[in-house]
């Protein structure tokens, strides 16, 4: 009963922003917003409006009127007819990115040339390479450049992994975590689905499953064991299942799919956005590591016993209603005003998801995404 109560509780909060007022004596992080994308009002709008130390002023798009009619919907200031207007406002502190996964690397590069901090939706790039890059940039700069991997910042996801270095369970064996949607759920010209743009499933829903491999395990895997891709298209995969070694006994499972067929062609799937992890002397299933904030469920096994927990705040941060953005916005602000976090994806650990996205990728010769042909100034 108290889980529907926090449930409706937390839903109902989601849909009425609760306006967080601005600090007195601090100067709020100014966002500026490349592209009126479907993911800025959940990823930063919102989480924005409930941080006192967060204002999204400006947004631009490709189109000025498409940029206006969102920063009217979405109460922003400003809006611009181009993204290098945008970054050249000298008002704006920090870009947030979401631009398809191929334009990630040009337009970060150009923002943290012209000395803003950037909050980069995932996948960081196309390649590891061109990750290496925009890290390097943002670092001889004194720049913040974060990865939008938002899962890590949410308390269930740290209760997992503390679950897991608390040794109850004794060393991990397995994990299979997936990520999937029924067919449907994107349309066939979404960007997901434009090798042009960086799509494929591995890109989009994989990069997560690679990472929640990564940060269950603690590991990198050793070798890849074997890779089966359905494709939407020539070069765009539409479901990847790759199983991986990692070291010592462990071996991984990713599942990613951007439309799971329907069943005899009639019954939708249901999401499967689910982590198990195998341990010597139990297992751990985590149920919706991926919006933690609407439901999830942490249940441990062991033997004949189990338990179910949940984490919607840290013992000293949080409500129940933040979300994984409200929870990674304040990680970003924190870290652009010199501040500690409460958790962080480094420069290393984007870079170590790229290079097994494209090692996977390079294993079914569908090959890596292009590479960006931006070239940046010598200059910079
Ligand atoms: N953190 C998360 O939970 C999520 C992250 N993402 C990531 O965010 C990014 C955007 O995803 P999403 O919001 O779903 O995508 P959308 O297609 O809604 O938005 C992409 C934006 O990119 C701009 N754009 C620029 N060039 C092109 C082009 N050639 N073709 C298409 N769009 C272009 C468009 O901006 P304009 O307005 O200028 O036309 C558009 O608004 C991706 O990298 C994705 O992986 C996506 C969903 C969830
Ligand atoms: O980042 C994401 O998270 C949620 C998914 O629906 C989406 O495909 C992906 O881009």
């Amino acid at each position: 009963m108290s889980s529907i109560v926090g449930f409706v509780s937390r839903v109902r909060t989601a849909f009425n922003p609760l306006e967080a007022k601005p600090l007195p004596n601090s100067e709020p992080v100014k966002f500026g917003v490349l592209g009126a994308a479907a993911i800025a009002p959940e990823a930063l709008l919102a989480p924005a409006k409930r941080h006192p130390e967060a204002v999204v002023h400006a947004v631009a798009a490709r189109d000025k009127e498409r940029a206006e009619a969102f920063a009217q919907k979405h109460g922003i200031t400003k809006a611009y007819g181009s993204y290098q207007e945008l970054i050249d406002d000298p008002e704006i502190d920090a870009i947030y990115n979401p631009l398809p996964n191929g334009l990630h690397y040009e337009w970060t590069m150009k923002a943290l040339a012209a000395g803003k901090h950037v909050l980069l939706e995932k996948p960081a790039a196309n390649t590891a390479e061109e990750t290496r890059k925009m890290f390097e940039l943002a670092e001889s700069k004194g720049l913040v450049l974060l990865e939008a991997v938002h899962y890590r910042f949410h308390p269930a996801s740290h209760r997992v992994k503390a679950i897991i270095e608390s040794d109850e369970l004794g060393p991990v064996l397995s994990t299979t975590t997936s990520l999937t949607l029924p067919a449907g759920y994107f349309k066939p010209n979404d960007i997901r689905f434009d090798y042009s743009l960086g799509g494929g499933a591995l890109m989009d829903m994989g990069s997560y499953t690679i990472s929640t491999m990564r940060y269950f395990t603690g590991a990198k895997p050793t070798e890849i064991l074997s890779v089966k891709q359905d494709l939407s298209n020539p070069q765009v995969d539409r479901r990847t299942v790759a199983k991986f070694a990692l070291p010592g006994p462990i071996t991984s499972t990713a599942i990613c799919d951007l439309g799971v067929p329907w069943k005899f062609g009639l019954i939708p799937s249901m999401p499967d956005f689910n982590a198990t992890i195998k341990c010597e002397k139990g297992d751990i299933q985590f149920t919706n590591y991926l919006l933690p904030s609407v439901y999830h469920s942490i249940t441990v096994t062991t033997g004949s016993k189990s338990r179910v927990e949940k984490a919607y705040t840290f013992p000293d941060l949080g409500e129940p209603w933040w979300s994984t953005y409200r929870y990674q916005l304040e990680a970003f602000v924190n870290k652009v005003k010199g501040r500690p976090t409460h958790a962080w994806v480094t420069k290393e650990d984007s870079i170590e998801n790229m290079e097994i996205i494209e090692s996977v990728y390079a294993k079914t010769g569908l090959g890596s995404r292009p590479k960006s042909e931006y070239v940046p100034p010598s200059s910079v």
